[in-house]
């Protein structure tokens, strides 16, 4: 049974090889399917079983039949130990020129007989029985079946006529020509009733588009382009209203009739106009068939064993409500002495099992397949557009699209700008003073770190694209490494722009050394950096196909390749077990830093100004003392380095497709029923219910933090209190107060779903905006109090701070005050952004703004007095948590020399360095550091308050504004059309 199998693609080769052994019927099993099936029950089928339809000669036309017989599918129960049926011996048959609709109540295995039947199933299903192709075991050609998903994954930027004719130049084979193909496009279109909407866009969120059923409609013209003689639907007419249904419905039966098209559909409750429109009907009840043959005659079979369908009742609603066990007690409680669904259900089953109809079934499979043996064969091969074709025009509708996403590409170069302007004005005219030494190194480790790791806000947009390739690549329209490719290719020229313009201005307004050709190598490090984390977070979005996971684990991977970079703690200092070797050698960061400064700080000099001495240092002495650059080899084998390193992430990330591709289902099973999520689900239902359920954000959130506190006690392990230990300190502190704290932004997505739920209670009038903004922070408490002493102490203790309990404590309040911070400064831009996309890229860059500001990467007394001192500086909750951890750990500590003082023997008093070295406000105790940031959070919450009221009303004027219309003539063409047949 090999051969339907083969056709859809290599991802299921391995299942069909566990699937597949038609041999050895049931001997994987641990049913006995006759026992299941010979349970006695009275017979109550009298009369009326010529049920079966009598469709056209099969065969015809090279027309595809499909049998089936004794059709088994198993997958693992609950405990994992034993296998459970979802499908039970199943018979049938689907012909040419007709639609065979499988029926049944929500979980009776519709989806199932249908992946099975198209080779589709998941890796932990077992089945078992024979299915043929006109009666034989045979091998279908790419483009002679196809099926369309329940889900739409479509390109939404793009109009319907781009979107089917991007997919026609994909698909069909070179020998057509450009115009044969649109032509095929059009037509197709045309079939599908959407000739109106042509030129509309998709759309999606913030550009209303098409509506559902047109929607469906442009999924189903993609995959019957290739005018497929088989085609599957799974529940086309989902979430439709039933004028939609039916004319999504006539439109594809009447493709079936005219080109003898066998279409087999799932459907859940179609209305009488759309059962009218099937040829054969296969009503399902727990995997088991309760009826099989001619729709027209289900109704007489219903009645013949006494159930009939009241006057006035939709027939399906009939066969439906009859067979459905979910709501039994209500049947019951509703109308005494009506017999138990199940009761009635076995009685069908019987009745079926006994009838001539079911005869007449086997017959006929039995007839397809003797005739498929004389009958004429199917088409042997078709062939595709060549690769080349397919990466061009992958690369076409990728650029295209990326053009057209406001969200992620126009958004994300604005915020890069700012982010830009705001590192500009920040190190404006950085000057060749002794101070512009530590300025410069701390702008480049920013550029190459946090302006590149801005990258992950365009995560969800990595997903959709996944998501569509995943779609296409299971129906074959193109290969693993042609969506590579073409992925690669398209994202240039975009890459190209925000490194060009950002970092043109950040360049120029500091004034980094002078030179077209210093200027150009910064930018091919930031390009280069740019295309490393985009890459990086494809690889991430093709193993972890959810938004929250994937951006946490994005963040937490990039985190800890800065934190081995070389900047945080100096590449000598980093401790040789992990952190040397080999993260300090795999993190791009290095090269990019260790490059970058190459290019800033060989053949300059700058003044001297160490006690006692004149005179000036120079630039290389400053690499190799400084910064521990390994000046070995030159600047360009850095850049050469991080081009590999950009070949290597994009090998890496095709290698992880194709292996993904086959352990998927493994991942998702391991997900689904591995203990260590139930656990922690019931662990975390003491403390809230939501946070309980919140696996992604809180949990996996949670491990990160630890794994990065881990790593930042690695890294800094036993920091020591000599004269070298001071700027790791400082640099640890401002990682713990801002970056650590940044993570939350990965858990942007739950608050957006908290905002909507707000909104629907809020709109439902369950409580008010004050009720929710007191309430919101008091229910992340127990969590984050849970959270940041597991961290804190971790961190802390790992790297030997200051000792004393108290000391503990005050870090770890600070800790706690910046995540309660963070929490609500994300919650009030979902309170604006309601979009994943725009909000993550939004939170990132007014985060990254107050990081720059807040007297780190610019010393407070060097920051350029407008924007950045007044008011940046003051209101970034980042100089408090930083000065006031600072203040901490310096209090009353001496540091003695080492080797870094050069021979001088001194000893510095750790009030002398806040005073001196990080110019902390010293006429306050740290006390008021940390109430001021209590104080914050109060604050911070009011304008969440005040914007929650105001963006109530202002939302759907900025909806309208942002929303593209659609076209009115379009929404009112399908509407009128369905209805006037609807009512005919
Ligand atoms: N791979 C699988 N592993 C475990 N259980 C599965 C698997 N596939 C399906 N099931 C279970 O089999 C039953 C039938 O699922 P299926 O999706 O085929 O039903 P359906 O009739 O299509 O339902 P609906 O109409 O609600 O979509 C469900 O209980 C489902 O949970």
């Amino acid at each position: 049974m090999a051969s339907l199998r083969d056709l859809f693609m290599e991802p299921y080769v391995a299942d069909s090889q566990l699937n597949s052994n038609s041999s050895a019927r049931h001997s994987s099993l641990e049913i006995n399917p006759l026992e299941m099936e010979t349970t006695p029950m009275p017979n109550h089928g009298e009369a009326a079983h010529q049920v079966v339809g009598v469709g056209p000669p099969s065969n015809a036309d090279n027309g595809i039949s499909l049998t089936w017989e004794d059709l088994w599918v198993t997958v693992p129960d609950a405990k994992g130990s034993r296998r459970r049926p979802i499908i039970q011996g199943l018979t049938g048959y689907a012909q040419p020129g007709e639609v065979l609709a499988i029926m049944g109540p929500s979980g009776c295995g519709k989806s199932t007989l249908l992946d099975a039947l198209a080779g589709r199933l998941g890796a932990n299903t077992r089945q078992s029985g024979d299915i043929l192709i006109n009666g034989r075991t045979q091998t279908l050609a790419y483009g002679t079946s196809a099926y369309v998903t329940q889900d739409e994954t479509l390109i939404t930027t793009l109009t319907v006529k781009e979107a089917v004719y991007y997919s026609a130049q994909l698909q069909l084979p070179n020998s057509m020509t450009k115009s044969e193909k649109k032509e095929r496009a059009e037509m197709t279109i045309r079939e599908m009733g959407l000739q109106d909407s042509m030129n509309t866009r998709i759309g999606g969120w913030g550009a209303k588009g098409l509506s559902g059923g047109q929607k469906r409609r442009v999924s189903i013209c993609i995959e019957i382009l290739t005018r497929p003689k088989l085609l599957f639907l799974d529940e086309p007419t989902s979430g439709l209203d039933s004028a939609a249904s039916y004319y999504v419905m006539s439109r594809i039966t009447k493709l079936d009739q005219r080109e003898g098209r066998t279409i087999i559909t799932s459907i859940h409750q179609p209305s009488s106009e759309v059962f009218g429109l099937f040829t054969n009907l296969c009503l399902l009840s727990s995997g088991r068939v309760v009826y099989f043959g001619c729709a027209n005659a289900t109704n007489e079979f219903f009645a013949s064993n006494g159930f009939p369908c009241p006057t006035l009742q939709n027939p399906s609603d009939h066969f439906l409500r009859t067979i459905n066990k979910d709501f039994d007690e209500d049947i019951e409680q509703g109308s005494e002495g009506k017999r138990a669904t199940e009761e009635v259900i076995e009685i069908l089953i019987t009745s079926f099992k006994s009838s001539d109809g079911y005869q007449e079934v086997k017959r006929q499979v039995s007839k397809i397949c003797k005739q498929g043996g004389t009958g004429s064969s199917l088409e042997k091969s078709r062939s595709h557009a060549s690769f080349f074709t397919q990466c061009l025009v992958l690369t076409k509708r990728s650029s295209v699209n990326m053009s057209r996403d406001l969200g992620y590409y126009w958004l994300r170069l604005a915020i890069y700008v700012t982010l830009s302007l705001g590192v500009g004005t920040i190190f404006y005219d950085i000057g060749l003073g002794n101070s512009s030494i530590q300025a410069r190194g701390a702008m480049l480790m920013f550029i190459a770190s946090f302006l590149t790791f801005m990258t992950i806000g365009g995560f969800p947009s990595f997903v959709e694209d996944m998501k569509v390739f995943e779609r296409e690549r299971l129906n074959g329209h193109y290969g693993t490494t042609a969506f590579v490719i073409a992925n690669t290719l398209s994202a240039v020229p975009y890459l190209l722009l925000i490194s060009l313009i950002p970092g043109a201005l950040a360049y120029y307004l500091s004034g980094l050394r002078p030179g077209f050709e210093h200027f150009l190598y910064f930018d091919s490090v930031l390009f280069t950096c740019m295309v490393l984390v985009e890459s990086l977070m494809m690889i991430v979005a093709s193993i972890v196909p959810n938004f929250l996971m994937g951006i946490i684990t994005g963040a937490g991977i990039q985190g800890i390749m800065i934190l081995g970079g070389g900047f945080f703690r100096l590449p000598n200092d980093l401790p040789k077990p992990f952190w040397k070797y080999p993260l300090h050698y795999i993190a791009f960061h290095k090269y990019a830093y260790q490059g970058m400064y190459k290019n800033e700080f060989q053949g300059l000099t700058f003044p001297c100004n160490q006690t006692g001495q004149r005179g000036v240092i120079t630039g290389e002495y400053i690499l190799k003392n400084k910064f521990q650059v390994e000046m070995g080899y030159s600047k360009w084998v850095d850049l050469g380095i991080l081009l590999s390193m950009a070949v290597l992430y994009r090998v890496l990330f095709l290698t992880i497709i194709k292996i993904v591709e086959n352990m998927k289902p493994a991942i998702s099973k391991f997900i689904s029923h591995d203990s260590f999520f139930t656990q922690c689900l019931v662990l975390t239902k003491r403390s809230s219910v939501n946070m309980s359920r919140d696996v992604g954000y809180y949990w996996l959130r949670l491990a990160i933090y630890i794994t990065l506190a881990v790593s930042l006690g690695t890294l800094y392990y036993d920091v020591g209190m000599s004269y070298s230990s001071i700027q790791p300190r400082g640099a640890l502190l401002m990682f713990l107060a801002s970056f650590l704290t940044f993570m939350a932004i990965g858990g942007f997505p739950s608050f957006v779903e908290d905002m909507k739920v707000f909104e629907v209670e809020r709109l439902n009038g369950h409580y008010g905006p004050t009720a929710f903004v007191i309430g919101n922070p008091l229910f992340s408490v127990p969590y984050l109090l849970l959270f940041s002493p597991i961290t804190g102490a971790l961190a802390y203790y790992l790297t030997g701070l200051q000792r004393g309990f108290e000391h503990f404590v005050y870090f770890d309040l600070v800790l706690f005050t910046c995540m309660m911070l963070v929490k609500s400064l994300m919650m009030t831009v979902a309170s604006i952004v309601p979009n994943f996309l725009m909000g993550i890229i939004a939170g990132g860059g007014i985060r990254g703004l107050m990081m720059l500001g807040s007297g780190f990467f610019r010393l407070p007394n060097d920051l350029p007095k407008l924007l950045w001192k007044y008011p940046v500086y003051y209101i970034a909750f980042h100089k408090y948590a930083y000065q006031g951890l600072c203040n901490n750990d310096y209090e009353r500590l001496y540091f003695s020399s080492d080797d870094l003082t050069g021979g001088l023997d001194v000893i510095i008093s750790g009030e002398e360095i806040l005073r001196d070295e990080f110019q902390v406000e010293m006429g306050y105790s740290k006390w008021v550091d940390l109430g001021i940031l209590l104080g914050m959070v109060v604050v911070y919450r009011t304008p969440f308050l005040v914007i929650i009221r105001i963006v109530e009303k202002a939302k759907p004027v900025i909806s309208k504004f942002i929303s593209v219309k659609p076209q009115p003539m379009t929404q009112v063409m399908e509407n009128q059309t369905a209805t006037a047949v609807h009512m005919s």
